[in-house]
Protein backbone atom coordinates (compact mmCIF):
# COMPACT_ATOMS: atom_id res chain seq x y z
CA UNK A 1 0.00 0.00 0.00
CA UNK A 2 1.04 3.31 -0.91
CA UNK A 3 1.63 5.75 1.93
CA UNK A 4 -0.57 8.49 1.92
CA UNK A 5 0.21 10.73 5.12
CA UNK A 6 4.00 10.77 6.15
CA UNK A 7 5.55 11.99 9.04
CA UNK A 8 8.80 13.56 7.42
CA UNK A 9 11.84 14.17 10.79
CA UNK A 10 14.88 15.62 9.16
CA UNK A 11 18.05 15.70 11.52
CA UNK A 12 20.56 18.81 12.16
CA UNK A 13 23.13 16.79 9.96
CA UNK A 14 20.94 17.01 7.19
CA UNK A 15 20.13 20.47 7.53
CA UNK A 16 23.50 21.95 8.06
CA UNK A 17 27.16 22.18 6.48
CA UNK A 18 30.07 21.23 8.04
CA UNK A 19 30.53 24.44 9.85
CA UNK A 20 27.10 24.40 11.27
CA UNK A 21 25.67 26.91 9.79
CA UNK A 22 21.88 25.90 7.69
CA UNK A 23 22.53 24.58 3.99
CA UNK A 24 20.84 26.70 1.71
CA UNK A 25 21.41 23.57 -1.00
CA UNK A 26 20.18 20.79 1.45
CA UNK A 27 17.41 22.59 2.26
CA UNK A 28 16.23 23.72 -0.79
CA UNK A 29 16.75 19.62 -2.22
CA UNK A 30 14.48 18.70 0.82
CA UNK A 31 11.86 21.08 0.33
CA UNK A 32 11.73 20.29 -3.67
CA UNK A 33 10.98 16.45 -2.48
CA UNK A 34 8.25 17.55 -0.15
CA UNK A 35 6.28 19.51 -3.04
CA UNK A 36 6.79 16.59 -5.06
CA UNK A 37 5.30 14.24 -2.32
CA UNK A 38 2.39 16.78 -1.71
CA UNK A 39 1.67 18.46 -4.89
CA UNK A 40 2.11 15.38 -7.66
CA UNK A 41 1.52 12.33 -5.44
CA UNK A 42 -0.91 13.63 -3.18
CA UNK A 43 0.51 12.70 -0.21
CA UNK A 44 -0.34 14.54 3.23
CA UNK A 45 3.19 15.53 5.13
CA UNK A 46 4.14 16.49 8.17
CA UNK A 47 7.70 18.07 8.90
CA UNK A 48 9.59 17.21 11.40
CA UNK A 49 12.72 19.43 11.32
CA UNK A 50 15.86 19.58 14.14
CA UNK A 51 17.88 22.84 12.90
CA UNK A 52 17.09 25.07 15.46
CA UNK A 53 20.31 24.90 18.04
CA UNK A 54 22.43 24.36 14.92
CA UNK A 55 21.45 27.27 13.56
CA UNK A 56 21.41 29.32 15.66
CA UNK A 57 25.17 28.52 17.26
CA UNK A 58 26.02 29.20 13.58
CA UNK A 59 24.41 32.66 13.45
CA UNK A 60 26.28 33.51 16.52
CA UNK A 61 29.34 32.26 15.97
CA UNK A 62 29.26 30.36 19.45
CA UNK A 63 31.63 27.28 19.88
CA UNK A 64 29.31 24.10 19.61
CA UNK A 65 31.20 22.22 22.76
CA UNK A 66 30.80 22.45 26.78
CA UNK A 67 27.62 24.88 26.05
CA UNK A 68 25.63 25.03 28.70
CA UNK A 69 21.59 24.52 28.77
CA UNK A 70 20.47 27.88 28.60
CA UNK A 71 22.57 29.03 26.19
CA UNK A 72 21.47 25.78 23.95
CA UNK A 73 17.83 27.31 24.21
CA UNK A 74 19.17 30.80 23.06
CA UNK A 75 20.34 29.39 20.13
CA UNK A 76 17.23 27.69 19.57
CA UNK A 77 15.50 30.51 19.95
CA UNK A 78 17.18 32.20 17.21
CA UNK A 79 18.01 29.82 15.19
CA UNK A 80 14.31 28.33 15.37
CA UNK A 81 13.49 31.79 13.51
CA UNK A 82 15.78 31.41 10.81
CA UNK A 83 14.86 28.18 10.17
CA UNK A 84 11.32 29.14 9.73
CA UNK A 85 12.22 32.31 7.71
CA UNK A 86 14.15 29.79 5.39
CA UNK A 87 11.58 26.96 4.69
CA UNK A 88 9.05 29.26 4.76
CA UNK A 89 10.91 31.43 1.48
CA UNK A 90 11.59 27.73 0.17
CA UNK A 91 8.15 26.53 0.28
CA UNK A 92 6.42 29.74 -1.11
CA UNK A 93 8.43 29.58 -3.89
CA UNK A 94 7.10 26.07 -4.82
CA UNK A 95 3.54 27.23 -3.81
CA UNK A 96 3.15 25.82 -0.40
CA UNK A 97 1.88 27.16 2.45
CA UNK A 98 4.06 26.28 6.15
CA UNK A 99 2.90 26.69 9.40
CA UNK A 100 5.17 26.23 13.14
CA UNK A 101 4.56 23.91 15.74
CA UNK A 102 6.41 23.63 18.65
CA UNK A 103 5.84 20.82 20.66
CA UNK A 104 6.51 19.29 24.24
CA UNK A 105 6.26 15.94 25.76
CA UNK A 106 3.46 17.27 28.34
CA UNK A 107 1.80 18.86 25.46
CA UNK A 108 1.29 14.92 23.69
CA UNK A 109 0.93 13.65 26.79
CA UNK A 110 -1.80 16.23 28.17
CA UNK A 111 -5.45 15.14 26.90
CA UNK A 112 -7.09 18.24 26.25
CA UNK A 113 -3.77 19.54 24.43
CA UNK A 114 -3.33 16.04 22.26
CA UNK A 115 -6.76 16.70 20.87
CA UNK A 116 -5.97 20.44 20.13
CA UNK A 117 -2.76 19.41 18.39
CA UNK A 118 -4.67 16.74 16.46
CA UNK A 119 -7.77 19.14 15.54
CA UNK A 120 -4.68 22.25 14.29
CA UNK A 121 -2.55 19.50 12.36
CA UNK A 122 -5.91 18.11 11.04
CA UNK A 123 -7.51 21.43 9.79
CA UNK A 124 -3.15 22.69 8.19
CA UNK A 125 -3.69 18.41 6.55
CA UNK A 126 -6.94 19.47 5.35
CA UNK A 127 -5.53 22.84 3.93
CA UNK A 128 -2.80 21.97 2.18
CA UNK A 129 -0.34 23.61 4.35
CA UNK A 130 2.43 22.19 5.33
CA UNK A 131 2.87 21.85 9.18
CA UNK A 132 6.76 22.07 10.37
CA UNK A 133 6.96 20.88 14.03
CA UNK A 134 9.80 20.91 16.31
CA UNK A 135 10.54 21.14 20.00
CA UNK A 136 9.49 23.59 21.93
CA UNK A 137 13.20 24.26 23.27
CA UNK A 138 12.51 27.24 25.22
CA UNK A 139 10.47 25.77 27.83
CA UNK A 140 11.48 22.36 27.89
CA UNK A 141 13.49 20.96 31.14
CA UNK A 142 14.32 17.47 31.89
CA UNK A 143 11.25 16.09 32.78
CA UNK A 144 8.77 17.49 29.68
CA UNK A 145 11.85 17.23 26.79
CA UNK A 146 10.87 14.80 24.38
CA UNK A 147 15.06 14.74 24.25
CA UNK A 148 15.24 14.22 20.62
CA UNK A 149 13.55 15.05 17.63
CA UNK A 150 13.07 11.08 16.59
CA UNK A 151 11.07 10.56 19.94
CA UNK A 152 9.34 13.63 18.65
CA UNK A 153 8.86 12.42 15.09
CA UNK A 154 7.07 9.08 16.10
CA UNK A 155 4.81 10.73 18.52
CA UNK A 156 3.55 13.21 15.94
CA UNK A 157 3.02 10.18 13.56
CA UNK A 158 0.94 8.83 16.09
CA UNK A 159 -1.11 12.07 16.39
CA UNK A 160 -1.34 12.43 13.07
CA UNK A 161 -2.15 8.74 12.05
CA UNK A 162 0.37 8.92 9.89
CA UNK A 163 1.23 5.99 7.79
CA UNK A 164 4.34 5.77 7.42
CA UNK A 165 7.64 7.81 9.01
CA UNK A 166 10.63 8.86 7.14
CA UNK A 167 13.64 9.73 9.27
CA UNK A 168 16.09 11.21 7.17
CA UNK A 169 19.84 11.21 8.38
CA UNK A 170 23.62 11.73 7.58
CA UNK A 171 23.66 7.99 6.99
CA UNK A 172 21.97 5.21 4.55
CA UNK A 173 19.89 3.22 7.24
CA UNK A 174 20.74 1.19 10.68
CA UNK A 175 24.23 -0.94 10.37
CA UNK A 176 25.28 -3.39 12.57
CA UNK A 177 27.96 -1.36 14.34
CA UNK A 178 28.43 2.16 13.74
CA UNK A 179 30.16 2.41 10.68
CA UNK A 180 32.21 5.48 11.40
CA UNK A 181 34.25 3.26 13.74
CA UNK A 182 33.66 -0.39 12.48
CA UNK A 183 34.69 -0.71 8.90
CA UNK A 184 33.04 -3.94 8.73
CA UNK A 185 29.39 -2.98 9.88
CA UNK A 186 26.56 -3.94 7.28
CA UNK A 187 23.60 -1.85 6.60
CA UNK A 188 20.19 -4.11 8.39
CA UNK A 189 17.53 -3.44 5.21
CA UNK A 190 14.87 -4.93 7.02
CA UNK A 191 13.64 -4.93 10.91
CA UNK A 192 10.79 -6.79 11.45
CA UNK A 193 11.46 -7.22 16.10
CA UNK A 194 13.14 -4.62 18.04
CA UNK A 195 15.68 -6.93 19.40
CA UNK A 196 18.03 -6.55 22.50
CA UNK A 197 21.00 -6.73 20.28
CA UNK A 198 19.49 -4.29 17.62
CA UNK A 199 19.79 -2.20 20.40
CA UNK A 200 23.43 -3.15 21.06
CA UNK A 201 24.49 -2.62 17.88
CA UNK A 202 22.70 1.33 17.84
CA UNK A 203 24.43 1.79 20.80
CA UNK A 204 26.77 4.48 19.77
CA UNK A 205 27.02 8.25 19.88
CA UNK A 206 25.43 10.30 16.90
CA UNK A 207 27.08 12.77 14.65
CA UNK A 208 28.47 16.20 15.91
CA UNK A 209 25.56 18.01 15.05
CA UNK A 210 23.02 15.42 15.70
CA UNK A 211 22.21 13.66 19.22
CA UNK A 212 21.20 10.34 20.03
CA UNK A 213 22.26 8.32 17.07
CA UNK A 214 20.69 4.99 15.91
CA UNK A 215 20.04 4.79 19.56
CA UNK A 216 16.78 7.16 19.45
CA UNK A 217 15.92 6.40 15.94
CA UNK A 218 15.28 3.04 17.19
CA UNK A 219 13.45 4.11 20.56
CA UNK A 220 11.12 6.39 17.57
CA UNK A 221 10.76 2.99 15.57
CA UNK A 222 9.43 1.13 18.73
CA UNK A 223 6.79 3.75 19.01
CA UNK A 224 5.61 3.95 15.58
CA UNK A 225 5.74 0.30 14.44
CA UNK A 226 3.82 -0.58 17.93
CA UNK A 227 1.19 2.07 16.55
CA UNK A 228 1.30 0.28 13.34
CA UNK A 229 3.14 2.71 11.29
CA UNK A 230 6.32 1.50 9.06
CA UNK A 231 9.45 3.46 9.50
CA UNK A 232 12.18 4.15 7.09
CA UNK A 233 15.87 5.55 8.59
CA UNK A 234 17.47 7.19 4.99
CA UNK A 235 19.80 9.24 3.53
CA UNK A 236 19.12 12.40 3.08
CA UNK A 237 22.20 12.86 0.28
CA UNK A 238 19.64 9.57 -1.74
CA UNK A 239 18.25 11.03 -4.86
CA UNK A 240 14.67 11.79 -4.65
CA UNK A 241 14.88 9.80 -1.65
CA UNK A 242 11.70 10.52 0.01
CA UNK A 243 9.50 9.90 -3.61
CA UNK A 244 11.02 6.57 -3.34
CA UNK A 245 10.52 5.40 0.20
CA UNK A 246 7.11 6.51 -0.94
CA UNK A 247 6.55 4.56 -4.00
CA UNK A 248 7.76 1.36 -1.73
CA UNK A 249 11.24 1.34 -2.73
CA UNK A 250 13.56 -0.49 -0.29
CA UNK A 251 16.10 2.05 0.67
CA UNK A 252 17.91 2.06 4.44
CA UNK A 253 16.03 0.43 6.68
CA UNK A 254 12.73 -0.12 6.84
CA UNK A 255 11.19 -1.23 10.73
CA UNK A 256 7.74 -3.17 10.05
CA UNK A 257 4.42 -2.31 11.66
CA UNK A 258 3.36 -4.52 14.15
CA UNK A 259 -0.01 -5.26 13.06
CA UNK A 260 -1.44 -6.55 16.23
CA UNK A 261 -1.48 -3.28 17.25
CA UNK A 262 -3.79 -0.40 16.47
CA UNK A 263 -3.07 3.85 16.72
CA UNK A 264 -5.43 4.26 19.51
CA UNK A 265 -4.22 1.36 21.75
CA UNK A 266 -0.42 2.59 20.98
CA UNK A 267 -1.33 6.02 21.65
CA UNK A 268 -2.90 5.10 25.23
CA UNK A 269 0.70 2.72 25.70
CA UNK A 270 2.85 5.33 24.95
CA UNK A 271 1.04 8.86 25.13
CA UNK A 272 -1.11 10.36 28.07
CA UNK A 273 0.47 10.74 31.61
CA UNK A 274 -1.52 8.61 33.97
CA UNK A 275 -3.45 10.86 36.29
CA UNK A 276 -4.47 8.17 38.35
CA UNK A 277 -4.59 4.11 39.37
CA UNK A 278 -7.12 1.87 39.51
CA UNK A 279 -6.01 -1.56 41.90
CA UNK A 280 -7.70 -4.37 41.03
CA UNK A 281 -8.40 -8.12 42.25
CA UNK A 282 -7.04 -11.20 40.93
CA UNK A 283 -9.77 -12.53 39.23
CA UNK A 284 -10.30 -8.88 37.33
CA UNK A 285 -6.61 -9.81 36.08
CA UNK A 286 -7.39 -12.99 34.90
CA UNK A 287 -10.18 -10.96 33.01
CA UNK A 288 -8.54 -8.49 32.01
CA UNK A 289 -5.11 -10.70 30.45
CA UNK A 290 -6.86 -13.58 29.58
CA UNK A 291 -10.15 -13.29 27.87
CA UNK A 292 -9.38 -9.24 26.70
CA UNK A 293 -12.99 -8.48 29.15
CA UNK A 294 -13.30 -5.02 29.89
CA UNK A 295 -13.30 -3.53 33.79
CA UNK A 296 -15.90 -3.68 35.52
CA UNK A 297 -16.71 -2.17 39.54
CA UNK A 298 -16.91 -5.48 40.92
CA UNK A 299 -12.83 -6.09 39.94
CA UNK A 300 -11.69 -2.67 42.11
CA UNK A 301 -10.62 -3.02 45.24
CA UNK A 302 -9.12 0.21 45.67
CA UNK A 303 -8.51 3.88 43.55
CA UNK A 304 -5.94 6.55 44.09
CA UNK A 305 -5.33 9.34 42.69
CA UNK A 306 -7.73 12.78 41.39
CA UNK A 307 -9.34 12.24 38.27
CA UNK A 308 -12.37 13.24 36.09
CA UNK A 309 -14.20 10.81 33.49
CA UNK A 310 -12.28 10.00 30.25
CA UNK A 311 -8.61 10.44 32.25
CA UNK A 312 -6.04 7.98 32.09
CA UNK A 313 -5.70 5.71 34.77
CA UNK A 314 -2.93 3.04 35.27
CA UNK A 315 -4.75 -0.79 36.04
CA UNK A 316 -2.51 -2.10 38.88
CA UNK A 317 -2.48 -5.89 39.91
CA UNK A 318 -3.24 -6.77 43.85
CA UNK A 319 0.84 -6.30 44.36
CA UNK A 320 0.99 -3.43 42.94
CA UNK A 321 2.39 -4.13 39.30
CA UNK A 322 1.04 -2.02 36.77
CA UNK A 323 -0.31 -4.35 34.35
CA UNK A 324 -1.82 -1.43 31.50
CA UNK A 325 -4.13 1.67 31.18
CA UNK A 326 -7.31 3.03 30.17
CA UNK A 327 -9.56 5.84 29.97
CA UNK A 328 -12.03 5.55 32.91
CA UNK A 329 -15.56 6.31 32.98
CA UNK A 330 -16.21 7.63 36.09
CA UNK A 331 -14.31 10.48 38.20
CA UNK A 332 -12.47 8.95 41.39
CA UNK A 333 -15.34 10.39 43.48
CA UNK A 334 -17.58 8.30 41.57
CA UNK A 335 -15.59 5.08 41.56
CA UNK A 336 -15.70 5.13 45.24
CA UNK A 337 -18.96 5.61 45.83
CA UNK A 338 -19.94 2.82 43.51
CA UNK A 339 -17.10 0.42 45.65
CA UNK A 340 -18.93 1.78 48.77
CA UNK A 341 -22.22 0.55 47.34
CA UNK A 342 -20.76 -2.26 46.23
CA UNK A 343 -18.98 -3.20 49.83
CA UNK A 344 -23.12 -2.88 51.40
CA UNK A 345 -23.88 -5.11 49.04
CA UNK A 346 -25.76 -3.91 46.13
CA UNK A 347 -25.11 -5.96 42.69
CA UNK A 348 -23.36 -4.14 40.42
CA UNK A 349 -22.74 -6.77 37.97
CA UNK A 350 -24.58 -5.02 34.72
CA UNK A 351 -23.24 -1.42 35.75
CA UNK A 352 -21.48 -0.08 32.42
CA UNK A 353 -17.94 -0.96 32.17
CA UNK A 354 -15.68 1.40 34.21
CA UNK A 355 -12.96 1.09 31.52
CA UNK A 356 -14.16 -0.50 28.04
CA UNK A 357 -12.05 -2.76 26.09
CA UNK A 358 -11.59 -0.29 23.68
CA UNK A 359 -10.10 1.77 25.41
CA UNK A 360 -7.58 0.16 27.51
CA UNK A 361 -4.16 -1.03 26.80
CA UNK A 362 -2.47 -4.38 29.17
CA UNK A 363 1.04 -4.46 28.49
CA UNK A 364 1.92 -8.31 28.34
CA UNK A 365 -1.13 -9.09 26.22
CA UNK A 366 -0.50 -6.57 23.44
CA UNK A 367 3.06 -7.60 23.53
CA UNK A 368 4.49 -4.54 24.85
CA UNK A 369 6.85 -5.27 28.17
CA UNK A 370 6.23 -3.73 30.89
CA UNK A 371 9.78 -2.16 31.46
CA UNK A 372 9.07 0.05 28.73
CA UNK A 373 6.59 2.49 30.05
CA UNK A 374 7.32 5.56 32.46
CA UNK A 375 5.43 5.40 35.46
N1 LIG B 1 24.55 0.99 14.26
C1 LIG B 1 24.61 2.18 13.66
N2 LIG B 1 24.22 2.29 12.36
C2 LIG B 1 24.24 3.50 11.73
N3 LIG B 1 24.65 4.66 12.32
C3 LIG B 1 25.06 4.63 13.62
C4 LIG B 1 25.05 3.38 14.35
N4 LIG B 1 25.46 3.65 15.61
C5 LIG B 1 25.71 4.98 15.66
N5 LIG B 1 25.47 5.57 14.46
C6 LIG B 1 25.67 7.03 14.20
O1 LIG B 1 24.41 7.69 14.15
C7 LIG B 1 24.56 8.87 13.36
C8 LIG B 1 23.19 9.46 13.00
O2 LIG B 1 22.57 9.97 14.15
P1 LIG B 1 22.48 11.57 14.48
O3 LIG B 1 23.82 12.18 14.31
O4 LIG B 1 21.81 11.74 15.79
O5 LIG B 1 21.59 12.05 13.29
P2 LIG B 1 20.43 13.11 13.10
O6 LIG B 1 21.02 14.46 13.35
O7 LIG B 1 20.05 12.90 11.69
O8 LIG B 1 19.32 12.76 14.07
C9 LIG B 1 25.40 8.37 12.21
O9 LIG B 1 26.12 9.41 11.60
C10 LIG B 1 26.32 7.32 12.86
O10 LIG B 1 27.59 7.87 13.16
N1 LIG C 1 15.08 20.88 18.86
C1 LIG C 1 16.43 20.60 18.45
C2 LIG C 1 16.52 19.19 17.88
C3 LIG C 1 17.39 18.27 18.63
C4 LIG C 1 17.52 16.92 17.90
O1 LIG C 1 16.86 15.92 18.18
O2 LIG C 1 18.41 16.94 16.86
P1 LIG C 1 18.69 15.73 15.82
O3 LIG C 1 19.30 14.56 16.54
O4 LIG C 1 19.62 16.35 14.84
O5 LIG C 1 17.39 15.38 15.19
C5 LIG C 1 16.87 21.59 17.36
O6 LIG C 1 16.03 22.02 16.59
O7 LIG C 1 18.06 21.88 17.27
Amino acid sequence: MKAKRIVVKVGSSSLTDEQGRLSEEKMRQLADQIAVLQLEQECRVILVSSGAVAAGLGKLGWPRPNITMPEKQAAAAVGQGLLLEQYQKLFAQRGITVAQLLLTRSDIEDRKRFIHIRNTSETLLRNGILPIVNENDTVTVEEIRFGDNDTLGSLVALVTEAELLILLTDIDGLYTANPKSNPDARRIPDVWEITPELEAAAGGNGSVMGTGGMRTKLMAARIATESGIDVVVASSREPEVLQRIAEGESLGTRFHANPRFSGKKSWLAHGPRPEGRIIIDQGAVRALTERAGSLLVPGITAVEGEFQEGAIVEIAAPAGQVIGKGAVSFSDRDLQLLIERRQTGERLRHYHEVIHRDAMVIYSREGIPYAQHRK
